[in-house]
């Protein structure tokens, strides 16, 4: 297995996050300029490929926060995401980013209660301003989204990609607001709207976590085609948010460790998910990818006994490569003797075949009322020695 070709390199895709855009927009997200700073440079110094930011138009402090981050001379490429409307485009090209997410909603829903604008009016904005931007500004990298795209006609999508393709678009983007698509539908769309765009344009994939499918549906739609998915750290975003970094990662990095590994900081993820939980004001989540107190929690004897003997037994990304330990919980009633022969044996305690299944059945039997910890577990070896 770990001879073959990696099923989908690393190199294939890229990162888009937008814990300063779509995290902004999540309950608890309200960062102030030092915030964004240090969240833009982790990002940077993680390896992120791009950090999208938030709409100048929000307000004038937003614009500038923009330009101080631009001025920070990072590595990730920086852009904004704005409405596809002149009055937008006109204050973020003064930004100093390096690139615009246009989006327009293409969904009944949008198209009737958000904007007002039938598929030929979406088009002609988009020639309007992508054809301003064009000549304006050549080098900003640009990217069009239809948002709501799950919900959706095909025939709508398709003449929206097709004309902003023709345009001149780096990047289209297919956004599941809503959080309502499936593995199969991402797979199936991606590979549709490739069909329709110019072969040198990228596919972006923006999912939310409604159903609990945000991760799957970034990995389908890698493998149908997209170049770039959106993360943000944690996965915080509007309502339980999007496709988070260390879940993305995670899936990724059993395709090509190696990959993942020559791209990103990897060891850094519990620093950037600790930044945001702080900033935020919550926990990183128990059960949390990669970084959650009990990610790399063992306790049941039968794995104990090949945790020890080789920790792949039981995991399938060894947790040190993102700079986080491994949990051993053996005092408790699911535990064997194995693991316990183990724990005595570091203390530098040895028993013969029958004292240890005695004391072992000793610990699953007080486990029974409280669980052991280390401290408890080690007294208990000790003095069943000396007994
Ligand atoms: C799914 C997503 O996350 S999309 C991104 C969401 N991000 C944001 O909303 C960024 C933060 N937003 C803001 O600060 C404000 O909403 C602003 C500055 C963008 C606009 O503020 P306001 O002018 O007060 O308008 P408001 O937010 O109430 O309404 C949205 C307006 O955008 C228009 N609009 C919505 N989508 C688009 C679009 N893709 N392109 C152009 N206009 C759009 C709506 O028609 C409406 O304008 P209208 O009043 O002329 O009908
Ligand atoms: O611009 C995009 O592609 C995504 C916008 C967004 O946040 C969404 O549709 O959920
Ligand atoms: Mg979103």
């Amino acid at each position: 297995m770990t001879d073959m070709p990696p099923l989908i390199p690393a190199r294939s895709w890229a990162i888009i996050d937008s814990t300063l855009r779509e995290g902004e927009q999540f309950a608890r997200g309200n960062f102030k300029t030092d915030d964004k700073i240090e969240i833009a440079r982790a990002l940077d110094a993680f390896g992120v490929e791009f950090i999208e930011l938030t709409t100048p138009m929000v307000s004038e402090q937003t614009a500038s926060d923009i330009r101080k981050i631009a001025g920070l001379g990072l590595n990730a490429k920086l852009l904004t995401h704005v409405r596809c409307a002149m009055e937008d485009v006109q204050r973020a090209v003064d930004t100093g980013v390096d690139g615009l997410d246009l989006l327009f909603g293409t969904s009944s829903f949008l198209r009737e209660f958000s904007h007002g604008k039938n598929i030929g009016q979406i088009i002609e904005s988009a020639q309007k301003v992508i054809g301003w931007i064009k000549t304006n500004h050549p080098n900003l990298e640009l990217r069009f989204s239809a948002e709501d795209t799950f919900r959706s006609e095909e025939a709508d999508l398709m003449a929206v990609y097709r004309a902003v393709s023709d345009l001149g678009v780096h990047r289209v983007g297919l956004a599941d607001t809503v959080g309502v698509a499936t593995p199969r539908q991402v797979y199936t769309l991606v590979r549709e709207v490739r069909k329709v765009i110019h072969a040198e344009c990228g596919i972006e994939f923006h999912g939310h976590n409604d159903t609990g499918c945000a991760v799957s549906n970034a990995y389908e739609a890698i493998e149908a085609g997209a170049t770039h998915i959106d993360t943000t750290i944690l996965g915080i975003g509007e309502r339980n948010g999007i496709t988070p970094l260390g879940g993305f990662l995670a899936r990724m990095f059993t395709f090509d460790p190696q990959g993942l590994m020559d791209k990103y900081n990897l060891d850094m993820l519990p620093e950037l998910d600790a930044m945001i939980a702080r900033m935020v004001g919550l926990p990183i989540p128990w059960n949390n990818y990669l970084t959650g107190e009990f990610a790399y929690n063992h306790k049941a004897g039968m794995h104990l006994k090949a945790i020890y003997l080789n920790p792949g037994a039981y995991e399938a990304i060894p947790p040190e490569v993102f700079g986080v330990g491994r949990r051993i919980q053996a005092g408790s009633k699911v535990t064997g003797k194995h693991a316990i022969a183990y724990k005595a044996r570091e203390l530098g305690l040895h028993y013969g075949e029958d004292a240890l299944r005695r004391v072992t059945d000793h610990i699953k039997a007080l486990a029974e009322q409280n669980e052991l910890d280390d401290s408890h577990l080690e007294k208990v070896l000790r003095e069943w020695v000396s007994a």
